[in-house]
């Protein structure tokens, strides 16, 4: 028998006594993660940003021993059930996935999508958006992802991708306004989506809906903070909360409040590995 791989230790005492409470009692526990940069590694094409191969083995080592996995993104829920392969897998029947910021909920075992009717705006700014940016100038490899309830304007693939983010991003957000919508910005992205739903509202809405005792959300993007700010109320009402980093150079706003964090999706995935040696020991 193999030794299990040694748990990374978190570097806070409430990141330390959550990751004990998840271990002595996953049954009570609710692991939760963002998609892009956290389960997926981060690649220029939206469309082939597949999950670590590494995620989907622990995922169904690690399910049926928890309450609860569930993956909150700003992608459409089942654009990223595909890029997980999260379809179908016995084990993960009761696998939550919440897209578009908590708007979209899948239902693994329907395999359906429930959310409010599309606002307004994603639609007039999708129009107005191709013009818009040939009038400003945006540079060759500026890039629009259609998400359905929401519209991304992309820059990774441009020559100077920080020049990009500088020419557009007071004109995509004063657009978003105009449309009622907000602005989200990202890694490499500016997003024009509908207010009044965040990570952190949807993360507290699981809260509420599956009642663990621990939790941990892991995410590496500027949309996961308001996630971070959840995890932090849910332990002024006893629940312990983890907040893990998926660390990239490109954004470090969360290692800077994380109570652990990991290199990067390979990371990640040798962390919930590490987890399901330790559950198995
Ligand atoms: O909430 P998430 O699951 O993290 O989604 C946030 C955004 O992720 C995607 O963009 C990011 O990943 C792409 C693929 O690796 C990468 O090309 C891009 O630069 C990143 O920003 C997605 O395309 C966006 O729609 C999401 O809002």
């Amino acid at each position: 028998m193999t030794s299990p791989d040694t748990l990374p230790t978190p570097t806070t005492p409430e990141g330390e006594a959550a990751l004990r409470a998840i271990v002595e009692d996953p049954g009570q526990s609710m692991l939760a993660f963002d998609f892009d940069g956290v389960l997926s590694p981060i690649v220029d094409d939206p469309e082939r940003a597949f999950a670590h191969p590494g995620v989907l083995p622990a995922f169904r080592r690690l399910a049926p021993s928890f309450r609860a996995l569930a993956i909150v993104t700003g992608r459409p829920a089942e654009l990223v059930v595909r890029l997980g392969e999260f379809a179908g897998v016995s084990e993960l029947a009761g696998l939550l996935v919440v897209g578009h910021y908590g708007e979209e909920r899948w239902d693994a075992r329907t395999g359906e999508v429930t959310a409010p009717p599309v606002a307004p705006g994603v639609e007039e700014v999708r129009r107005a958006l191709p013009d818009l940016l040939r009038r400003w100038g945006a540079p060759d490899g500026t890039r629009v992802e259609d998400k359905g309830r929401a519209v991304a304007v992309h820059v990774r693939q441009t020559a100077d991708p920080a020049a990009a983010t500088e020419l557009l991003t007071d004109r995509l957000t004063e657009l978003a306004r105009a449309h009622d919508l907000e602005a989200q910005p990202g890694r490499m992205v500016l997003e024009l989506k509908p207010g009044g739903m965040d990570k952190g509202a949807a993360l507290r809405r699981l809260a509420e809906d599956v009642g663990p005792r621990a939790l941990a959300y892991t995410g590496d993007d500027l949309g996961d903070l308001p996630a971070y700010d959840t995890v932090e109320e849910l332990r002024t009402q006893g629940i312990a909360g983890l907040k893990v980093c998926s660390g990239s150079t490109e954004v470090t706003a969360l290692a800077d409040r994380a109570d652990l964090v990991l290199d990067g999706p390979p990371g990640v995935a040798a962390f919930l590995d590490a987890l399901a040696d330790t559950l198995d020991a």
